[in-house]
């Protein structure tokens, strides 16, 4: 694996080369800028696992890209065996992360793709297919995350306080992110928001991540420490919340960074209006409720010895879940790219995808 400094406008998670993926290296964001050029699914995989990008829009491009890079490495021509590869080659990588949907449904999204394309043609339109259909999934994120901010813009008026958690911006997608994509729009039609980012331990997306992202497009941006959301709401400072989302449940209830669900109560005990941004394909039918979803736990280290420095005992028992759930009656709303989602979700969102179809 090589690397090497990108100089954009603002950092993006993932560039697409064509014969390697180059993925921000947001770990080490903010203090360094460092794109990663990855030649194989396995350096992908090992790229969402350690969180080197993460988000999970940006987890399922980077997961598709990785399957382009399996099926062009591989040297059969015969359609059963180039499939069966393809399909190893996902199989692998769903083993990435277990809690976001978005690795899962653009991996079925390529799988089903590659059964299409080995009904006629040669290995390399097969393995030019799915390139392309890699280069959709991002191309349709940008897209989507703007039409998120548009439907979410009205909920916004000028001069709010707006709380968020993690990050759910640029760095979690392909451009604007989702939970972030109002307060760029707003910040684009000269409404004046008034951000506060959770830092969001052990990992620090909103202060190594949202912070960064707000502040280098000059948007209005507080950072607080995870245990101070309360006494801000108290304040009266917070007028409404947006997160974004892992997985969304078939009854509306929302898998998010860990810490979410104490937000959301809080809100609820403030009187405060808790949105949630979702695309269409973090959204899971398939999976009933919030009980349902996988929740990842990841290492003491992360919590003990967060960026080099030891800040617990040795041996200490540590309990670190990436994610937890809200149930969804502290969810005001769900924000989609096909417009706003009210309880009852369970109908709700059963209704929006037939409507989609
Ligand atoms: C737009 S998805 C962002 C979502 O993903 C984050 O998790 P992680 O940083 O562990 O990948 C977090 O839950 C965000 O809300």
């Amino acid at each position: 694996m090589n690397q090497h400094i990108e100089q954009t406008s603002a950092p993006v998670s993932l560039i697409w080369k064509g014969d390697r993926l180059a993925m921000l290296d947001q770990r080490l964001l903010p203090e360094s800028i460092v794109m990663l050029d990855l030649f194989t699914p396995e350096e992908v995989w090992e790229g969402i696992h350690a969180m080197k990008v993460r988000g999970a829009p940006a987890i399922g491009m980077a997961a598709a890209y990785g399957v382009v890079l399996g099926a062009k490495a591989y040297g059969a021509s015969e359609a059963t065996e180039w499939l069966e590869h393809v399909q190893a080659v996902c199989g692998h990588l769903a083993t990435s992360r277990p809690t976001a949907v978005n690795l899962f449904w653009a991996l079925d999204r390529m799988k089903k793709r590659a059964q299409e394309l080995v009904q006629t043609g040669t290995v390399e339109n097969w393995n030019a297919g799915l390139e392309q259909e890699a280069i959709a999934i991002q191309a349709e994120d940008e897209q989507v995350c703007r039409s998120i901010g548009e439907h979410a813009l009205p909920l916004f008026e000028d001069g709010m306080g707006v709380l968020t958690h993690c990050n759910a911006g640029g760095l979690a997608t392909a451009k604007y992110g989702t939970a972030l994509a109002p307060m760029y729009l707003a910040h684009e039609n000269g409404i004046h928001l008034k951000v506060f980012a959770d830092e969001t331990r052990p990992v620090l997306q909103g202060a190594r991540l949202t912070a960064f992202e707000l502040q280098q497009a000059g948007i209005d941006v507080t950072l607080l420490c995870d245990n101070m959301a309360g006494m801000v709401m108290s304040k009266g400072w917070v007028q409404a919340v947006i997160v974004g989302t892992d997985r969304v449940a078939a009854n509306g209830d929302v898998a998010n960074k860990i810490g979410t669900y104490s937000v959301a109560v809080l809100a609820k005990a403030h009187g405060i209006p808790f949105y949630v941004a979702s695309p269409l394909s973090t959204i899971d039918l398939n999976t009933p409720t919030g009980a349902d979803i996988p929740i990842e736990e990841r290492s003491a280290e992360e919590v003990t010895e967060g960026f080099g420095r030891r800040t617990a005992p040795q041996g200490v028992k540590v309990f670190n879940p990436a994610f937890d759930v809200t149930p969804n009656e502290y969810v005001t709303a769900i924000i989609t790219e096909k417009g706003i989602v009210r309880p009852p979700y369970s109908n709700n969102l059963a209704a929006l995808f037939k409507e989609s179809r």
